[in-house]
């Protein structure tokens, strides 16, 4: 059967041809391929991908059955109405992954270094960006106030131009809203303006979180801010060029950027004690150096920061690779018992992770260390073998960087569920979010909830199938898929498009490891 069976009005209409093509390449570029490697997945010559863009190659259903599983995305749809609506996945689980999978560059360092370019008159590009939900957020409020935003003709590598007047009226309030990153316009706002306004800042429900640790920082440099009608009215009072010393009273790793950034245009030496040492933050240092900004302490909890009241330099930067999504790429692997390889995990901030893995009686395999693209991040590739896991004898529990990584501990979650024995995990740091494991015990697992930030796991755990609503955070959301990889039998996850938020393909990465993962529509 071909394209115009199937669109019956249009039957003969070359123009159909050409949308589809349109359609394909468009996708191939979303998805960072070149038409060779397209060719490659599809078996066939990169002349027939360049037809088929061109609408000028004759489609079988069963051609675009095989482009769109290789392109991650569905072209077209037999039927009344293109998919709408929220996405679901059907999870039959039970199988073993194989091969390998290579992490993708950090969403968190990705949102700071957006926020990071509006310091700079000149061209920022940010190399292999990922594709994530939360950095079209973040574009979609930078071009909605000027900033010219273009990515190659791959859809890797994205260059950033500031204007030299910014639109703030004209914001995308909407997208500000999905984000809490908004919140890092501050510190790079404050050199600009003295009366400007920005919504509220949003994010997963993960509990409270306030913004009270920002205006703490940056108060020093003159900002006040009120919180009226769901936006916040920022008044900027510079008192001249001085040294400064700002004491963080949470270690957190946006308040530290935002008080990075802030400190980056100012024209004295700031000291931020109490800095969070994580790996975005560490991606951002990276870059406000190549811009010109002198920092000390790269990696301490005390940076010292010489800025400039001009930044102007044009800069290349490629983001590390994320380390949460190589704990999450290791959980699948370790709770379908596969013999699988992540490579390019970002071991630097990972220690703590591979090493309670390890007492756990993972079989861990790691290369030599090697330098990640920016020069300065350790990566390795690491191989798990199927091990015969038992609970940890202490509690699991997250602590600031050089600590094990609070956004990696919902996986641990999982892991211990497949272990032997209990395992106590301690999330001291968000309100909510441990009570989204407790949607583990939908797919057989015995979680016991003690209060709102204490589990406790009692495995080994016989996965059973489920049909379970995604939780309205992105970390737990992706626990309970990779437990669904691990239950035999058929699962639904219903809602999951929380999940592109934070992670680039990921369905189609877990399928090309031998994962059973389809993607519908109501
Ligand atoms: C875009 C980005 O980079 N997001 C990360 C960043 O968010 P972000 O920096 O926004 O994290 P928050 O400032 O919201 O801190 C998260 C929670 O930790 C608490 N807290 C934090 C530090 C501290 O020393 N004491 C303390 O109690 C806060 O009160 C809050 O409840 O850091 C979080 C905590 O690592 C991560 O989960 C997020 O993925
Ligand atoms: C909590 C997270 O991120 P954000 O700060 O973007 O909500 C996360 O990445 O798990």
């Amino acid at each position: 059967m071909t394209v115009t069976d199937l669109l019956p009005e249009t039957a003969g209409d070359a123009s159909v041809m050409q949308r589809i093509g349109v359609l394909v390449r468009d996708a191939r570029r979303h998805r960072g391929l070149t038409q060779l490697q397209l060719a490659e997945r599809l078996g066939t010559s990169q002349s027939a991908v360049a037809r088929i863009e061109q609408g000028g190659q004759n489609l079988t259903l069963e051609l675009l059955g095989r482009l769109s599983a290789a392109l991650g995305s569905e072209l077209i749809s037999v039927g009344p109405s293109t998919p709408s609506g929220p996405t679901h996945l059907r999870v039959t689980g039970g199988r073993t992954l194989h091969g390998s999978v290579t992490v993708k560059s950090s969403k968190n360092a990705a949102v700071a270094l957006l926020c990071a370019a509006l310091l700079n008159r000149g061209r920022t590009t940010l190399r292999n960006l990922a594709r994530i939900v939360e950095v079209d957020r973040i574009l979609d409020v930078l071009r909605s106030i000027g900033v010219e935003a273009t990515w190659d003709a791959a859809g890797r590598d994205l260059t950033l131009v500031v204007p030299d007047e910014l639109d703030l009226a004209g914001i995308d309030a909407d997208a500000a809203r999905r984000t809490r990153s908004i919140i890092m316009f501050l510190g790079p706002l404050l050199h600009r303006y003295e009366d400007f306004r920005l919504p509220y800042a949003g994010g997963c429900d993960l509990g409270t979180r306030t913004v009270e640790p920002h205006m703490i920082a940056l108060r020093p440099f003159g900002l006040q801010v009120q919180a009226h009608g769901g936006e916040y009215q920022a008044t900027v009072r510079a008192d001249g060029a001085h040294d400064r010393t700002i004491v963080l009273t949470e270690r957190g790793d946006t308040v530290t950027e935002n008080a990075l950034l802030a400190a980056a245009r100012s024209d004295s030496t700031t000291t931020i004690r109490n800095a969070s040492s994580n790996y975005m933050v560490q991606d951002l240092c990276l870059y406000l150096q190549r811009l010109g900004v002198d920092i000390q302490g790269l990696g301490t909890t005390t940076l010292v920061v010489r800025g400039r009241p001009v930044l102007d330099a044009d800069v290349d930067y490629t983001i590390s690779e994320d380390p949460v999504e190589a704990m999450s790429l290791l959980t699948a692997g370790i709770v379908t018992d596969s013999e699988v390889t992540v490579c390019r995990a970002p071991v630097e901030f990972l220690e703590i992770e591979l090493a309670v893995l390890a007492e756990m009686g993972l079989r861990i395999e790691r290369s030599p260390d090697y330098l990640a693209d920016n020069g300065h991040t350790r990566l390795a590739d690491l191989t798990i073998r199927p091990s015969a896991l038992a609970a940890p004898i202490d509690k699991i529990h997250p602590m600031p960087f050089p600590g094990l990584n609070i956004d990696n501990l919902p996986f641990f979650a999982v892991i211990a569920a497949h272990a032997a024995g209990e395992t106590l995990i301690h999330d001291w740091v968000y309100d909510n979010r441990a009570i989204h494991l407790s949607d583990l015990t939908r797919l057989g697992a015995n979680v016991r909830l003690l209060d709102p930030h204490r589990v406790l796991v009692t495995g080994p755990t016989r996965w059973s199938s489920a049909e379970v609503v995604c939780p309205p955070a992105l970390r737990p959301a992706v626990c309970i898929l990779l437990a669904m990889l691990a239950a035999k039998g058929t699962s639904v996850l219903r809602n999951v498009d929380i999940i592109a938020r934070g992670y680039e393909h990921l369905y189609e990465r877990l399928v090309e490891m031998g994962a059973d993962i389809e993607v519908f529509h109501d």
